[in-house]
């Protein structure tokens, strides 16, 4: 998998991502004094610091003159790449010296970020090293800065970067591969020529968001406040509110202090002012100001603001804006029912004041002002207006009109039971005027066919969250093509991709096909899915695909190993140090258990980026950018728990069992039952192991755990308050539902270390602890890269007595409740994730033969580790 797969141009409107900056010895001391001391340890823990809070690239520069800066940059990038939680957050690798760069992109695993190139040297020196950067498949920061020197005004920054952009694209370097670092220079010198270097920064993003359409903007934002050294207060407000006004602009993301930013509406009112008339350049006593307001800024406090019901005296027409805004649903029955007897009929209440109100959340939405908590938020309350108004537009119809956006087919695919991405994608559209038949999930292609002709749809929606699910994604194309359909396909959900829907869906299909993976890019795809730019728009896409294609085709592949080198090639494991036999051997079952307790085993990261919410728990709460969003979705999300946990509303039911068992070659004898495991076969560096999860267990008298946990009720109850026309705790409920099921998996998985295995009876680790996995042992689940076959589940629940801890599973093995989690426990102190990846004809073979089935039926579920299978590489 790509480490940065840059979203496309139109995805990154509300996604602003927060580059690291303290891995840098020219912009850190203390880095630079880790890096000169060869302390790699302690420099890895600076880089951890940064992703805790918040940072998703991370920027690394070694450039000191008495470092050996190539060693250093290949020491440090070979560290970071070793600590799963560093490694899963893409590098900048950052340097003046293109030999730093090289030595970076070497040993860097993913896809990097080059920072930077500059037309400094001219054109030829530049596209030279553009395309040495394009050979890696990186992607590359580039400097506004000429052969006349650094762009300082908005003219030059735009010329620069506009000439570079033609250069580039004209040379084949994709856009979206492409950031422009258009110069933040510091503000408040006290010299005039500065005084506009921000506001000239702001203008400039606006102008090339539109004059260079895919590419990225970024900029190092400490410069900016480079005057206030020493004063922490005057430096955050002055980044925080630059960032407020810049990433509306089209600032995609910048270097940052990723723990040093302020929530814009929490700073202090007259502070923020004197930065804004700094930054924005308002009169000649800006600087005088801010520099006044220094000294006594510091320590300033918050502001809370009651319920202030103000709003309530305003127009009806202003009053339902407000209240779809914000989310209330106080009163919107009585200003509906008060906008329809003054304005006569219903649908003038739905075309006028309530599209308005919408109108201006998707704008709010698009411009990353609003987040999807919010907007789900405002689509209830438009929901509820809408019931409201419903039997008058019936009884005012004059029958048939059709209105309304276009209308929208969607469903999960046959299999799969995971909805929340589709709902909160549904609810977007819905927002912004689009019909959504949802027909629910595990609908089989012929269900979601005839319900696009029955309802003459304009375009269909799938989605799914399994690896099965691709390839009924592929048969749903293939018949809509059979069936002589030409409207658009798209496609979500968590394991579908760009590169996935460009190799296998789009070939099947003639009619328009686009991945669309989050909501905030919806919107923007159906708009033009349904207007003019369909064509161009389709055939723009469709070119990108078939260029995803090309590069594949000519992609060189990692040469595999035969399957009998990589089996010797397997990590040398000491047998000495297996497990002891359990204590309480089981299977153990829990029916009941109490939610209260699992609420503080609850990872809330994953559940912030459901609703694409990006940044990690709890920095998340104190973002500048979506802080005041996540905070209030997570004060949700705490009054939720609070009612399903004293009201019962679901039930935790989990098994958990140890049994005998020992290896026989690349397969685990459990209790009897065979259980095939793959080996990884792409050829390794030296020193490092092709492995297999069948090493990590004896030749014999050894063990092997099992589990499957789930939560039960989700659904029903969530069905309760959509017929509410409730869909944000519909939405939040199913969401919270999956907390509490991975927490219920790390917390039975801990009892089971130190209880019930009791491997490890002193374990104490704190939540943090658990989620960064640091305690002995692993739970690799089927579906996932240690052990793709999702058909090892029957296997799996068969061992654990049938039918555990109530879950069913479907056609494809997805589990049911859609809330459940289920997998296997390996012991041994050396066990370790690693994903399988590619696997040859050889090992395909070998295995159907030990599962005792047909190559073709192996080759069905390990598609996506397969030599055609797009997730393989
Ligand atoms: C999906 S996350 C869930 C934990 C996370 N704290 C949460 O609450 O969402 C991690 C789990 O995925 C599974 N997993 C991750 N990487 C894996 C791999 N390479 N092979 C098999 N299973 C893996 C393991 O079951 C692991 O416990």
């Amino acid at each position: 998998m790509s480490r940065i797969d840059p979203p496309a141009a139109d995805q990154v409107a509300s996604r602003f991502v927060m580059i690291g900056e303290r891995t840098n010895v020219t912009g850190s001391a203390r880095f630079r004094k880790l890096i000169s001391q060869g302390d790699y340890d302690a420099a890895v823990e600076v880089a951890r610091t940064q992703v805790a809070n918040g940072a998703q690239i991370i920027d690394v520069n070694m450039d000191e003159a008495l470092l050996d800066s190539e060693q250093a940059m290949t020491i440090f990038l070979k560290r970071i790449a070793a600590e799963p939680d560093i490694a899963a957050v893409p590098v900048m690798i950052d340097s003046s010296r293109w030999s730093v760069i090289e030595a970076g992109l070497k040993v860097v695993p993913g896809k990097p970020i080059v920072n930077s190139i500059s037309l400094k040297e001219g054109e030829e020196a530049f596209l030279d090293l553009a395309r040495k950067v394009r050979n890696h498949g990186a992607a590359v920061v580039v400097m506004a800065f000429d052969e006349k020197g650094q762009a300082d005004t908005r003219a030059r920054k735009v010329e620069i970067c506009q000439r570079a952009y033609r250069l580039l694209t004209g040379d084949g370097f994709p856009a979206e591969d492409i950031i422009f670092d258009p110069n933040i220079f510091a503000v408040a010198t006290g010299i005039d020529e500065h005084r506009r270097y921000a506001v000239d920064f702001i203008d400039a993003c606006r102008d090339l968001k539109k004059l260079c359409p895919g590419a990225h903007l970024s900029g190092g934002l400490s410069n900016l406040s480079f005057s206030f050294r020493g004063n922490e207060v005057v430096r955050r407000a002055l980044h925080s509110v630059f960032l407020y006004h810049a990433i509306p602009a089209g600032l995609d993301m910048a270097i940052v202090n990723a723990g040093q930013l302020d929530v814009y509406d929490e700073i202090d009112p007259q502070l923020r002012n004197a930065c804004e008339a700094v930054i924005f350049d308002r009169d000649s006593g800006a600087t005088e100001r801010l520099v006044g307001l220094a000294q006594e800024s510091a320590g300033s406090g918050t502001k809370e603001e009651g319920q202030d019901e103000a709003w309530r005296d305003a127009p009806v027409g202003e009053r339902l804006t407000h209240a779809l805004v914000r989310g209330i649903d106080r009163h919107v029955v009585e200003d509906v029912e008060e906008a329809r007897q003054a304005m006569g009929r219903a649908i003038l209440v739905i075309e006028g004041p309530l599209m308005d109100g919408m109108n201006r959340v998707g704008d709010l939405f698009g411009s990353g002002q609003m987040f999807l908590p919010q907007v789900v938020k405002s689509a209830r309350v438009m929901k509820k207006a809408v019931a409201q108004l419903l039997p008058h537009i019936e009884a005012e119809s004059d029958g048939g009109a059709r209105s309304g956006k276009g209308r929208i087919v969607m469903a999960t695919v046959k299999g799969d039971v995971h909805d929340i991405g589709k709902n909160i994608v549904g609810v977007v559209l819905q927002c912004n005027g689009y019909e959504i038949i949802d027909l629910g999930v595990m609908v089989g292609w012929p269900d979601i066919l005839a319900a696009a002709k029955r309802h003459d749809a304009d375009m269909i929606g799938l989605s799914g969250l399994i690896t099965p699910s691709l390839d009924e994604m592929v048969a749903n194309a293939s018949e809509m093509e059979r069936e002589g359909l030409s409207i658009p396909l798209l496609i979500g959900g968590a394991t579908t991709s760009r590169v996935h829907t460009a190799l296998k869906i789009a070939p099947e299909y003639s009619g328009p096909v686009v991945h669309v993976n989050d909501a905030s890019r919806a919107v923007g795809v159906a708009g033009k899915l349904m207007g003019d730019e369909r064509a161009p728009f389709a055939s723009e896409v469709g070119e990108e695909y078939a260029a995803i294609r090309e590069g594949r085709a000519k992609r060189g592949k990692s040469p595999l190993l035969p399957l009998s080198e990589a089996r010797s090639n397997a990590a040398p494991i000491d047998e000495a140090d297996k497990a002891p036999p359990p204590r309480e051997a089981g299977p153990h079952r829990f029916d009941r258990w109490p939610l209260g307790d699992l609420r503080r085993f609850i990872d809330w990261t994953p559940f912030f980026r459901s609703w694409e919410l990006h940044g990690t728990y709890p920095a998340i709460l104190e973002d500048v950018v979506v802080g005041a969003s996540a905070r209030e979705l997570h004060s949700d999300a705490q009054a939720m728990l609070d009612r399903l946990i004293e009201e019962e509303w679901l039930t935790a039911r989990g098994v958990a069992a140890i049994w005998p068992a020992h290896r026989d070659g690349d397969d685990i004898i459990a209790d009897g039952t065979r259980l095939p495991m793959l080996r990884q076969q792409v050829k390794k560096r030296e020193g490092r192991s092709n492995d297999c999860l069948a090493d990590f267990i004896a030749e014999k008298d050894d063990h092997l755990g099992g589990f499957a946990v789930a939560i039960h009720g989700a659904a029903e109850k969530a069905r309760a308050f959509e017929s509410q026309g409730d869909d944000y705790q519909a939405i939040l409920l199913k969401a919270l539902a999956d907390r509490l099921a991975e927490a219920f998996a790390e917390r039975l998985h801990a009892h089971v270390r130190t209880r019930l295995w009791g491997y490890a009876p002193e374990e104490h680790l704190t939540n943090e602890q658990l989620i960064a996995e640091k305690y002995q042992g692993i739970r690799p689940a089927p579906g996932y890269p240690a052990c793709p076959d999702h058909s090892l589940k029957p296997l799996l629940f068969e061992l654990l007595g049938g039918d555990p801890a109530g879950i069913e599973l479907t056609e494809t093995f997805a589990m049911w409740p859609a809330s459940a989690v289920s997998g296997f426990y390996l012991a041994h102190p050396q066990a370790r994730y690693f994903g399988v990846a590619r696997i040859g004809e050889d090992q395909l073979a070998d295995y159907a033969r030990r599962c005792g089935v047909e190559v073709e039926e192996a080759r069905e579920m390990l598609r996506a580790n397969l030599d055609d299978g797009a997730a393989a590489s």
